[in-house]
Order: structure tokens, then sequence, then C-alpha cells
């Protein structure tokens, strides 16, 4: 579903990451990692087709439109004038409201809504909803369209444990029922630990890919961050100690 060979990302003199390649095959799971500014969401924004590539190439199979997005957190203006069931319905005709809807259009925002829990609330202002609940509606405005690729920027900032493990556990669902391959970016690995394929480290403009067992040794975040780092495995999570300052929430 997505292919980027040897791709590498600069701002100015500042790079972020080269040399990158990854293929994320339909139905595979990847979790990407790393450090505030280590260019997890100009992975995102490159994929999505908003920022250019400095070098390499990347392929989506069936182009941004078969992609799902749901972006990074951030509360939403208790007055939006929209309820749930329309910021679903932006995810199947964007912002033309009304204009070249497609038929069968209602029931598929209902199917979303329900397949996220959501149907409780559809019909309320969105910026009345709980956080968690907020977060729904967003998968559910990703993957009405039936996206190929989904694409999380941060799902789990600022939810709680159980809202963390409906929204993995979603997200999951849709891949292992479509075949929808899913890139997710997130702080923590311990909540995506048991549906995760792969993971994409991004550290200090180096990157490690592999299975969980692999990236996550001590010895492979050594290296990537240059400094002693212990990982542990505790009771069936894993916890890093030892990371810099940039680093120590991941
Ligand atoms: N348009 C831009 N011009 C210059 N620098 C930029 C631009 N966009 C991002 N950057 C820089 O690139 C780096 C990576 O940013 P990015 O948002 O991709 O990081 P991130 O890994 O998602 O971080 P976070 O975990 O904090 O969200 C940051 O240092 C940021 O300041």
């Amino acid at each position: 579903m997505l292919d980027i060979s040897d791709a590498a990302l600069r701002f100015g003199r500042h790079e972020l990451w080269s040399g990158l390649s990854l293929r994320v095959e339909p139905g595979e799971f990847v979790a990407v990692l790393g450090a505030n500014g280590s260019g997890k969401t100009s992975l995102v924004r490159a994929i999505l087709g908003l920022r250019r590539l400095s070098a390499g190439t990347l392929r989506v199979t069936g182009g941004p439109r078969s992609i799902g997005y749901v972006p990074q957190q951030r509360r939403i203006d208790p007055l939006t004038p929209l309820r749930a069931r329309d910021v679903v319905g932006q995810g199947l005709d964007g912002h033309r409201w009304g204009l070249g809807r497609r038929p069968g259009r209602a029931e598929l925002i209902g199917e979303a809504l329900d397949e996220v829990g959501a149907a409780g609330f559809a019909d309320l202002p969105i910026g009345l909803l709980s956080g968690g609940e907020q977060q729904r509606v967003r998968i559910a405005q990703a993957l009405v369209a039936d996206p190929r690729l989904l694409l999380c920027d941060e799902p789990l900032l600022s939810l709680d444990l159980r809202s963390q493990q409906t929204v993995t556990a979603l997200v999951d669902r849709r891949r292992r029922q479509k075949g929808t391959a899913v890139l997710f970016v997130t702080h923590e690995i311990n909540p995506v630990l048991p549906y995760v394929d792969r993971v994409l480290y991004l550290a200090r403009g180096r990157f490690r890919t592999g299975t969980v067992e692999e990236v996550f040794t001590s010895a492979t975040l050594s290296e990537l961050y240059d400094v002693p780092i212990d990982v542990l495995r505790v009771n069936g999570r894993i916890v890093v100690a030892g990371l810099p300052a940039e680093a120590a929430h991941v």
C-alpha cells in the first residue's frame, strides 16, 4: 500500500532523516515512534502529499484519495456548529456542503458511527463531546470512505487508558476485517504492543525498522541515541530507562 524508497527530508540544513525505506503491506500495522522533533508528523505530511521529499520516492497505491487520516488530537471549539455525524460526512465529501453527495451517504455515515460506538452521540455538537468521544468520531471520519491506508498521527494523546484501548482495538479490527494498512504514530509503544507488526523508530536523524523485538532492545536504542539505554520487559510491558531528555516520554 505504501512504498517509500531511499527518502530524505530536510528543512534548510536540518536533515530530519535520509535513506529511509519502508513498505507497508495491506493489513499490516506499523507503529512510528521517536522523540519530539524527530520527524514523525513530517513523514505523515509527506505521505499525504502535503510535503515534498528532499530525495527518494514515495508511492501510495491508489494515490492520496485512498488514504484515511486521523490528525493529531486537539480540542475542538465547543461552539463548532457541526454534529458528530457531519464531521464523519466530511470524510466522504470533504467540505463541499451538500454538493455532489454520493447515494447511500447517510447509511455509510451511520455504519461508520456504529463501528466506533459513536451512534449514541451522532447528533450532538462535536465540540461538546469528550476527548475520547471526539477521537472516535475522527476515526469514523477517516474510515468512512473505506481507505486502503490509514494514517494516524498520535491518536492516543490525552486519552485515558480505556479510550486508548478502544481506539487501538478499533484500528486493529478494521485492518483485520478489510486489509487496511495502518501507519500509527505514537509516543508510547505499550498501548499498541498487542497489534504491532513492525516499528519505525526515528531518532536524531537516524532510524531503525523491524519487529518490536528487534527494535526495542538495549543495543538498538543505545546505538540510535548514542547513550546507554536499558530496555526491560515487566509484566508484558516495555520499560525503557536512560532515554535522553528529548525522548524521555517515548
Ligand atoms: N516547514 C518547516 N520548516 C522548517 N522546519 C520545520 C518545518 N516543519 C517542521 N519543521 C521542523 O522539523 C522537525 C520535525 O518536526 P515534526 O513535527 O515532523 O516532528 P515530530 O516527530 O512529529 O515531533 P512531535 O513528537 O513533537 O510532534 C522539528 O524540529 C520542526 O521544527
